[in-house]
Protein backbone atom coordinates (compact mmCIF):
# COMPACT_ATOMS: atom_id res chain seq x y z
CA UNK A 1 0.00 0.00 0.00
CA UNK A 2 1.52 3.34 -0.64
CA UNK A 3 1.84 6.27 2.02
CA UNK A 4 -1.32 7.86 0.47
CA UNK A 5 -3.16 4.92 0.33
CA UNK A 6 -2.47 4.34 4.03
CA UNK A 7 -3.53 7.97 4.95
CA UNK A 8 -7.01 7.20 2.49
CA UNK A 9 -7.93 4.15 3.83
CA UNK A 10 -7.53 5.61 7.67
CA UNK A 11 -9.73 8.61 6.56
CA UNK A 12 -12.42 6.08 5.32
CA UNK A 13 -12.08 4.01 8.78
CA UNK A 14 -12.78 7.10 10.30
CA UNK A 15 -15.73 8.09 8.17
CA UNK A 16 -17.14 4.78 8.88
CA UNK A 17 -16.30 4.04 12.49
CA UNK A 18 -18.51 7.78 13.25
CA UNK A 19 -21.29 6.77 10.61
CA UNK A 20 -21.61 3.38 12.34
CA UNK A 21 -21.39 4.77 15.80
CA UNK A 22 -18.93 1.51 16.50
CA UNK A 23 -16.70 2.45 19.41
CA UNK A 24 -13.03 2.62 19.22
CA UNK A 25 -12.43 -0.39 21.51
CA UNK A 26 -13.81 -3.65 20.77
CA UNK A 27 -12.75 -6.11 22.76
CA UNK A 28 -12.43 -4.58 26.23
CA UNK A 29 -11.03 -7.52 27.99
CA UNK A 30 -7.90 -7.92 26.06
CA UNK A 31 -7.00 -4.33 27.80
CA UNK A 32 -7.64 -5.66 31.37
CA UNK A 33 -4.86 -7.10 33.94
CA UNK A 34 -6.19 -10.56 33.67
CA UNK A 35 -6.29 -11.05 29.94
CA UNK A 36 -3.44 -13.53 28.95
CA UNK A 37 -3.24 -13.56 25.28
CA UNK A 38 -2.81 -16.65 23.13
CA UNK A 39 0.88 -15.86 22.08
CA UNK A 40 3.48 -14.58 24.17
CA UNK A 41 6.06 -12.85 21.82
CA UNK A 42 9.73 -12.62 23.44
CA UNK A 43 9.12 -15.17 26.03
CA UNK A 44 9.56 -18.44 24.25
CA UNK A 45 12.96 -19.15 26.25
CA UNK A 46 11.15 -18.67 29.48
CA UNK A 47 8.33 -20.75 28.51
CA UNK A 48 9.87 -23.64 27.53
CA UNK A 49 12.27 -23.75 30.27
CA UNK A 50 9.44 -23.92 32.66
CA UNK A 51 7.84 -26.30 30.45
CA UNK A 52 10.89 -28.57 30.43
CA UNK A 53 10.92 -28.25 34.67
CA UNK A 54 7.17 -29.32 34.50
CA UNK A 55 7.25 -31.74 32.10
CA UNK A 56 9.00 -34.60 34.06
CA UNK A 57 5.57 -35.07 35.41
CA UNK A 58 4.83 -37.15 32.92
CA UNK A 59 7.54 -39.38 33.54
CA UNK A 60 5.86 -39.92 36.72
CA UNK A 61 8.41 -38.16 39.15
CA UNK A 62 8.14 -34.03 40.82
CA UNK A 63 9.77 -31.35 39.12
CA UNK A 64 12.44 -29.41 40.81
CA UNK A 65 11.08 -26.71 42.67
CA UNK A 66 11.40 -23.48 40.69
CA UNK A 67 11.81 -19.64 41.45
CA UNK A 68 10.90 -16.83 39.03
CA UNK A 69 12.32 -13.67 38.90
CA UNK A 70 11.96 -10.20 37.38
CA UNK A 71 10.89 -6.57 37.58
CA UNK A 72 6.75 -5.99 37.31
CA UNK A 73 5.13 -6.44 34.00
CA UNK A 74 8.01 -8.85 32.63
CA UNK A 75 5.51 -11.52 31.58
CA UNK A 76 6.37 -13.91 34.36
CA UNK A 77 2.08 -14.85 35.77
CA UNK A 78 1.09 -14.96 32.07
CA UNK A 79 4.18 -17.10 31.13
CA UNK A 80 3.38 -19.45 34.34
CA UNK A 81 -0.78 -19.20 33.27
CA UNK A 82 0.04 -20.04 29.73
CA UNK A 83 2.13 -23.25 30.64
CA UNK A 84 0.78 -24.37 33.27
CA UNK A 85 -3.06 -24.08 30.87
CA UNK A 86 -1.32 -26.26 28.66
CA UNK A 87 -0.05 -28.62 31.12
CA UNK A 88 -3.33 -29.35 32.79
CA UNK A 89 -4.70 -30.07 29.10
CA UNK A 90 -1.97 -32.41 27.94
CA UNK A 91 -2.74 -34.27 31.24
CA UNK A 92 -6.34 -34.72 31.12
CA UNK A 93 -5.65 -35.99 27.25
CA UNK A 94 -2.98 -38.41 28.73
CA UNK A 95 -5.11 -39.40 31.97
CA UNK A 96 -2.92 -37.88 34.32
CA UNK A 97 -4.16 -35.61 36.89
CA UNK A 98 -2.05 -33.01 38.25
CA UNK A 99 -3.82 -30.30 40.54
CA UNK A 100 -2.00 -26.96 39.95
CA UNK A 101 -3.25 -23.99 42.44
CA UNK A 102 -2.53 -20.37 41.60
CA UNK A 103 -2.29 -18.22 44.81
CA UNK A 104 -1.64 -14.57 44.70
CA UNK A 105 0.26 -14.38 48.15
CA UNK A 106 -0.25 -10.37 48.35
CA UNK A 107 -3.71 -10.69 47.87
CA UNK A 108 -4.55 -13.98 49.79
CA UNK A 109 -2.83 -11.01 52.47
CA UNK A 110 -1.89 -13.73 55.32
CA UNK A 111 -0.20 -16.60 55.17
CA UNK A 112 -3.31 -18.39 56.93
CA UNK A 113 -5.88 -17.17 53.98
CA UNK A 114 -3.29 -18.49 51.68
CA UNK A 115 -3.36 -22.10 52.80
CA UNK A 116 -6.94 -21.50 53.23
CA UNK A 117 -7.09 -20.87 49.39
CA UNK A 118 -5.34 -23.39 48.78
CA UNK A 119 -7.40 -26.03 50.56
CA UNK A 120 -9.93 -25.31 48.59
CA UNK A 121 -8.29 -25.65 45.53
CA UNK A 122 -7.75 -28.67 46.31
CA UNK A 123 -11.07 -29.49 48.00
CA UNK A 124 -10.01 -30.67 50.93
CA UNK A 125 -12.42 -28.06 52.38
CA UNK A 126 -15.07 -29.73 50.62
CA UNK A 127 -14.08 -33.18 51.74
CA UNK A 128 -13.64 -33.14 55.26
CA UNK A 129 -16.37 -30.75 56.19
CA UNK A 130 -14.98 -30.07 59.63
CA UNK A 131 -12.13 -28.18 59.09
CA UNK A 132 -13.80 -25.34 56.77
CA UNK A 133 -11.75 -22.49 57.66
CA UNK A 134 -9.80 -24.40 59.83
CA UNK A 135 -10.88 -22.50 62.85
CA UNK A 136 -9.34 -23.07 65.21
CA UNK A 137 -5.94 -25.06 64.15
CA UNK A 138 -2.63 -23.75 64.49
CA UNK A 139 -0.67 -22.44 60.80
CA UNK A 140 1.37 -25.48 61.50
CA UNK A 141 -1.32 -28.17 62.02
CA UNK A 142 -3.57 -26.40 59.20
CA UNK A 143 -0.25 -26.61 56.67
CA UNK A 144 -0.10 -30.47 57.96
CA UNK A 145 -3.85 -30.91 57.49
CA UNK A 146 -3.11 -30.53 53.41
CA UNK A 147 0.15 -32.32 53.38
CA UNK A 148 -1.71 -35.57 54.74
CA UNK A 149 -4.18 -35.14 52.31
CA UNK A 150 -2.48 -34.70 49.80
CA UNK A 151 0.11 -37.87 51.02
CA UNK A 152 -3.74 -39.87 51.87
CA UNK A 153 -5.07 -39.49 48.45
CA UNK A 154 -1.33 -39.90 46.22
CA UNK A 155 -2.09 -36.00 44.30
CA UNK A 156 0.47 -34.84 42.32
CA UNK A 157 0.25 -31.12 42.95
CA UNK A 158 2.26 -28.27 41.51
CA UNK A 159 1.51 -24.96 44.27
CA UNK A 160 2.25 -21.86 42.32
CA UNK A 161 2.88 -19.15 44.43
CA UNK A 162 2.60 -15.71 42.83
CA UNK A 163 4.38 -12.53 44.78
CA UNK A 164 5.62 -15.23 46.93
CA UNK A 165 8.04 -12.21 48.83
CA UNK A 166 5.10 -10.99 50.40
CA UNK A 167 4.94 -13.97 52.55
CA UNK A 168 8.62 -12.99 54.04
CA UNK A 169 7.93 -11.28 57.32
CA UNK A 170 4.63 -12.82 57.38
CA UNK A 171 5.14 -16.50 59.21
CA UNK A 172 5.31 -17.39 55.41
CA UNK A 173 8.78 -19.11 56.19
CA UNK A 174 7.31 -21.98 58.11
CA UNK A 175 4.63 -22.52 55.63
CA UNK A 176 7.45 -22.53 52.43
CA UNK A 177 9.54 -24.48 54.77
CA UNK A 178 6.95 -27.72 55.62
CA UNK A 179 5.86 -27.27 51.67
CA UNK A 180 9.56 -27.85 50.35
CA UNK A 181 10.27 -30.43 52.79
CA UNK A 182 7.44 -32.14 52.33
CA UNK A 183 8.08 -34.83 50.14
CA UNK A 184 10.43 -36.28 52.62
CA UNK A 185 7.01 -37.48 53.79
CA UNK A 186 4.73 -38.45 50.76
CA UNK A 187 6.11 -41.99 49.67
CA UNK A 188 5.22 -43.02 46.18
CA UNK A 189 2.55 -41.54 43.83
CA UNK A 190 1.89 -37.75 45.69
CA UNK A 191 3.94 -34.74 45.37
CA UNK A 192 4.19 -31.30 46.11
CA UNK A 193 6.03 -28.77 43.70
CA UNK A 194 6.72 -25.15 44.11
CA UNK A 195 7.04 -22.16 41.73
CA UNK A 196 7.65 -18.56 43.39
CA UNK A 197 7.06 -15.82 41.29
CA UNK A 198 8.51 -12.64 42.92
CA UNK A 199 9.70 -9.16 41.21
CA UNK A 200 12.02 -8.69 44.04
CA UNK A 201 15.62 -9.84 42.65
CA UNK A 202 16.78 -9.90 46.04
CA UNK A 203 13.95 -11.51 48.11
CA UNK A 204 15.80 -14.93 47.68
CA UNK A 205 19.06 -13.28 50.98
CA UNK A 206 15.53 -12.33 52.71
CA UNK A 207 14.32 -16.05 53.12
CA UNK A 208 15.36 -18.15 56.10
CA UNK A 209 18.15 -20.57 54.49
CA UNK A 210 16.52 -23.41 55.23
CA UNK A 211 14.30 -22.50 52.97
CA UNK A 212 16.31 -21.02 50.05
CA UNK A 213 17.99 -23.88 49.02
CA UNK A 214 14.87 -26.30 48.33
CA UNK A 215 12.79 -23.52 46.93
CA UNK A 216 15.39 -22.47 44.06
CA UNK A 217 16.70 -25.96 42.71
CA UNK A 218 16.07 -24.01 39.34
CA UNK A 219 15.87 -20.37 39.05
CA UNK A 220 14.43 -18.18 35.84
CA UNK A 221 15.16 -14.29 35.24
CA UNK A 222 12.62 -12.35 33.11
CA UNK A 223 14.64 -9.61 31.88
CA UNK A 224 12.52 -6.04 31.02
CA UNK A 225 11.22 -5.55 27.59
CA UNK A 226 12.96 -3.16 24.97
CA UNK A 227 11.11 -0.02 23.72
CA UNK A 228 10.95 -2.40 20.54
CA UNK A 229 9.88 -5.08 22.35
CA UNK A 230 7.20 -3.22 23.93
CA UNK A 231 5.96 -1.95 20.79
CA UNK A 232 5.57 -4.97 18.68
CA UNK A 233 3.68 -6.34 21.70
CA UNK A 234 1.35 -3.58 22.27
CA UNK A 235 0.67 -3.57 17.84
CA UNK A 236 -0.68 -7.39 19.08
CA UNK A 237 -2.63 -6.56 21.96
CA UNK A 238 -4.02 -3.47 19.95
CA UNK A 239 -5.30 -5.32 16.85
CA UNK A 240 -7.20 -7.47 19.38
CA UNK A 241 -8.66 -4.38 21.42
CA UNK A 242 -9.35 -1.76 18.89
CA UNK A 243 -11.31 -1.26 15.91
CA UNK A 244 -9.55 -0.43 12.65
CA UNK A 245 -7.98 2.00 12.66
CA UNK A 246 -9.18 3.46 16.07
CA UNK A 247 -5.51 4.04 17.03
CA UNK A 248 -2.75 5.16 15.62
CA UNK A 249 0.98 4.26 15.61
CA UNK A 250 2.04 7.04 16.94
CA UNK A 251 0.34 6.55 19.76
CA UNK A 252 1.60 2.98 20.12
CA UNK A 253 5.41 3.92 20.26
CA UNK A 254 4.42 6.47 22.53
CA UNK A 255 3.25 4.08 24.97
CA UNK A 256 5.65 2.02 24.51
CA UNK A 257 8.74 4.47 24.89
CA UNK A 258 6.86 5.76 28.06
CA UNK A 259 6.67 2.34 29.96
CA UNK A 260 10.46 1.13 28.29
CA UNK A 261 11.64 4.54 29.75
CA UNK A 262 10.71 3.26 32.98
CA UNK A 263 11.65 -0.25 33.89
CA UNK A 264 10.80 -1.96 30.14
CA UNK A 265 7.05 -2.91 31.81
CA UNK A 266 4.41 -4.71 29.46
CA UNK A 267 1.59 -3.77 32.35
CA UNK A 268 2.59 -0.42 32.49
CA UNK A 269 2.35 -0.27 28.52
CA UNK A 270 -1.11 -1.71 28.37
CA UNK A 271 -2.35 0.43 31.18
CA UNK A 272 -1.22 3.44 29.14
CA UNK A 273 -2.94 1.97 25.95
CA UNK A 274 -6.79 1.30 28.28
CA UNK A 275 -6.77 4.86 30.07
CA UNK A 276 -5.82 6.45 26.81
CA UNK A 277 -8.59 4.48 24.88
CA UNK A 278 -11.21 5.61 28.23
CA UNK A 279 -9.98 9.19 27.40
CA UNK A 280 -10.50 9.21 24.08
CA UNK A 281 -14.10 7.55 24.20
CA UNK A 282 -14.86 10.34 27.19
CA UNK A 283 -14.40 13.08 24.28
CA UNK A 284 -15.65 11.03 21.50
CA UNK A 285 -12.35 11.17 19.76
CA UNK A 286 -12.54 9.26 16.27
CA UNK A 287 -9.12 7.52 17.38
CA UNK A 288 -6.55 7.54 19.84
CA UNK A 289 -3.84 9.62 19.51
CA UNK A 290 -0.58 10.89 21.43
CA UNK A 291 -2.39 13.16 23.28
CA UNK A 292 -4.84 10.94 25.20
CA UNK A 293 -1.59 8.44 25.58
CA UNK A 294 0.49 11.93 27.36
CA UNK A 295 -3.21 12.17 29.60
CA UNK A 296 -3.25 9.12 30.52
CA UNK A 297 0.12 9.08 31.85
CA UNK A 298 -0.85 12.25 34.15
CA UNK A 299 -3.71 10.33 34.93
CA UNK A 300 -2.22 7.25 35.97
CA UNK A 301 0.26 9.35 37.77
CA UNK A 302 -2.28 11.47 39.65
CA UNK A 303 -4.47 8.37 40.52
CA UNK A 304 -1.57 6.40 41.66
CA UNK A 305 -0.53 9.47 43.71
CA UNK A 306 -4.01 10.00 45.45
CA UNK A 307 -3.90 6.41 46.23
CA UNK A 308 -0.46 6.33 48.24
CA UNK A 309 -1.55 9.14 50.07
CA UNK A 310 -5.44 8.05 51.18
CA UNK A 311 -3.80 4.75 52.48
CA UNK A 312 -1.03 6.30 54.60
CA UNK A 313 -0.83 6.44 58.10
CA UNK A 314 -2.60 9.16 59.82
CA UNK A 315 1.05 10.57 60.88
CA UNK A 316 2.38 10.10 57.33
CA UNK A 317 -1.09 12.65 56.32
CA UNK A 318 0.17 15.03 58.72
CA UNK A 319 3.92 14.97 57.88
CA UNK A 320 2.22 15.71 53.97
CA UNK A 321 0.25 18.28 55.34
CA UNK A 322 3.01 19.69 57.53
CA UNK A 323 4.95 20.51 54.29
CA UNK A 324 2.32 21.80 52.32
CA UNK A 325 1.94 24.55 54.64
CA UNK A 326 5.62 25.21 56.10
CA UNK A 327 6.91 28.22 54.73
CA UNK A 328 10.60 27.64 54.20
CA UNK A 329 10.28 23.86 54.11
CA UNK A 330 13.25 23.15 56.50
CA UNK A 331 13.14 20.46 58.60
CA UNK A 332 12.66 22.28 61.86
CA UNK A 333 10.09 24.02 60.44
CA UNK A 334 8.17 21.50 58.79
CA UNK A 335 8.39 19.52 62.70
CA UNK A 336 6.74 22.43 63.68
CA UNK A 337 3.72 23.27 61.62
CA UNK A 338 3.72 19.13 62.23
CA UNK A 339 3.32 19.40 66.06
CA UNK A 340 1.31 22.10 66.00
CA UNK A 341 -1.57 20.26 63.09
CA UNK A 342 -1.08 16.86 65.96
CA UNK A 343 -1.99 18.80 68.93
CA UNK A 344 -4.63 20.94 66.69
CA UNK A 345 -6.46 17.30 65.70
CA UNK A 346 -5.35 16.23 69.41
CA UNK A 347 -3.01 13.45 68.35
CA UNK A 348 0.33 13.35 70.00
CA UNK A 349 3.33 14.17 67.93
CA UNK A 350 6.10 11.77 66.61
CA UNK A 351 9.43 12.20 67.58
CA UNK A 352 11.54 14.68 65.02
CA UNK A 353 13.68 11.41 63.88
CA UNK A 354 10.53 9.79 63.20
CA UNK A 355 9.30 12.42 61.23
CA UNK A 356 12.41 12.47 59.46
CA UNK A 357 12.40 9.02 58.59
CA UNK A 358 8.85 9.38 57.37
CA UNK A 359 9.88 12.53 55.38
CA UNK A 360 12.59 10.52 53.80
CA UNK A 361 10.09 7.71 53.00
CA UNK A 362 7.82 10.37 50.84
CA UNK A 363 11.32 10.94 49.23
CA UNK A 364 11.59 7.68 47.58
CA UNK A 365 8.10 7.81 46.78
CA UNK A 366 8.39 10.68 44.69
CA UNK A 367 5.95 12.55 47.12
CA UNK A 368 8.25 15.09 48.31
CA UNK A 369 11.18 16.51 47.27
CA UNK A 370 14.59 17.10 49.37
CA UNK A 371 16.95 19.42 48.10
CA UNK A 372 20.41 20.84 50.19
CA UNK A 373 20.19 24.65 49.57
CA UNK A 374 23.39 26.46 50.38
CA UNK A 375 23.03 29.26 53.09
CA UNK A 376 26.35 31.16 52.60
CA UNK A 377 27.87 31.08 55.46
CA UNK A 378 25.24 30.13 57.86
CA UNK A 379 25.80 26.89 56.14
CA UNK A 380 23.69 24.21 54.55
CA UNK A 381 19.64 23.40 54.73
CA UNK A 382 17.35 21.18 54.09
CA UNK A 383 14.36 22.45 51.80
CA UNK A 384 11.53 20.16 51.89
CA UNK A 385 8.62 20.57 48.41
CA UNK A 386 5.99 18.72 48.21
CA UNK A 387 6.13 17.07 44.45
CA UNK A 388 2.59 16.49 43.59
CA UNK A 389 0.01 19.09 42.81
CA UNK A 390 -2.04 20.46 46.16
CA UNK A 391 -5.08 19.45 44.94
CA UNK A 392 -3.87 15.79 44.98
CA UNK A 393 -2.65 16.06 48.55
CA UNK A 394 -6.15 17.98 49.38
CA UNK A 395 -8.09 15.56 47.31
CA UNK A 396 -6.66 12.82 49.06
CA UNK A 397 -7.31 14.02 52.58
CA UNK A 398 -10.46 15.34 52.15
CA UNK A 399 -12.66 12.18 53.17
CA UNK A 400 -10.25 11.47 56.04
CA UNK A 401 -12.46 13.25 59.49
CA UNK A 402 -9.12 13.51 61.10
CA UNK A 403 -8.53 16.22 58.48
CA UNK A 404 -11.23 17.62 57.53
CA UNK A 405 -11.12 20.71 59.74
CA UNK A 406 -7.48 21.26 59.10
CA UNK A 407 -8.30 21.43 55.54
CA UNK A 408 -10.80 23.85 56.22
CA UNK A 409 -8.34 26.19 57.85
CA UNK A 410 -5.64 25.57 55.37
CA UNK A 411 -7.23 27.56 52.93
N1 LIG B 1 5.41 -11.16 25.96
C1 LIG B 1 4.20 -10.65 26.17
N2 LIG B 1 3.31 -10.57 25.17
C2 LIG B 1 2.08 -10.07 25.35
N3 LIG B 1 1.63 -9.59 26.52
C3 LIG B 1 2.47 -9.63 27.57
C4 LIG B 1 3.79 -10.17 27.46
N4 LIG B 1 4.39 -10.08 28.65
C5 LIG B 1 3.51 -9.51 29.49
N5 LIG B 1 2.35 -9.26 28.84
C6 LIG B 1 1.16 -8.64 29.42
O1 LIG B 1 1.58 -7.66 30.36
C7 LIG B 1 0.80 -7.71 31.54
C8 LIG B 1 1.69 -7.98 32.73
O2 LIG B 1 2.28 -9.26 32.63
P1 LIG B 1 2.46 -10.23 33.88
O3 LIG B 1 1.31 -10.07 34.83
O4 LIG B 1 2.73 -11.58 33.37
O5 LIG B 1 3.75 -9.60 34.51
P2 LIG B 1 4.52 -10.08 35.81
O6 LIG B 1 5.94 -10.17 35.41
O7 LIG B 1 3.88 -11.29 36.38
O8 LIG B 1 4.33 -8.84 36.73
P3 LIG B 1 4.04 -8.84 38.31
O9 LIG B 1 5.20 -9.53 38.90
O10 LIG B 1 3.94 -7.41 38.64
O11 LIG B 1 2.77 -9.60 38.49
C9 LIG B 1 -0.25 -8.78 31.32
O12 LIG B 1 -1.44 -8.15 30.90
C10 LIG B 1 0.32 -9.63 30.22
O13 LIG B 1 -0.70 -10.18 29.45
Amino acid sequence: MRVDDKKMSDIDNIFDRAASGKSLVKKRETLTIDYVPEKLPFRDQEAAALAQTLSTVFKGARPSNLLLFGKPGTGKTAVVKTVVDRLVKKSGALGITVDVPIINAKLANSAYKMLFEIAEHLGLNKEEKKVVHFTGLSMGEATDRILQFIQNKKMRVILVIDEIDSLVDRNGDDVLYSFTRANERMGKGGFVSLIGISNSLTFKDKLDPRVRSSLSEEETVFNPYTVEQLRQILSERAKLAFSEGAITDAAINLCAAMAGREHGDARKAIDLLRVAAELAEREHALRVEEKHVRAAQEKIEKDTNLEVIKNATTHTKFVMLAITKSKNGNTGEVYEVYSSLCRQAEQEPLTQRRVTQIISELDQLGLVSTDIVSQGRYGRSQKIKVAVPLATVKDALKDDPTFSDLMSSSD
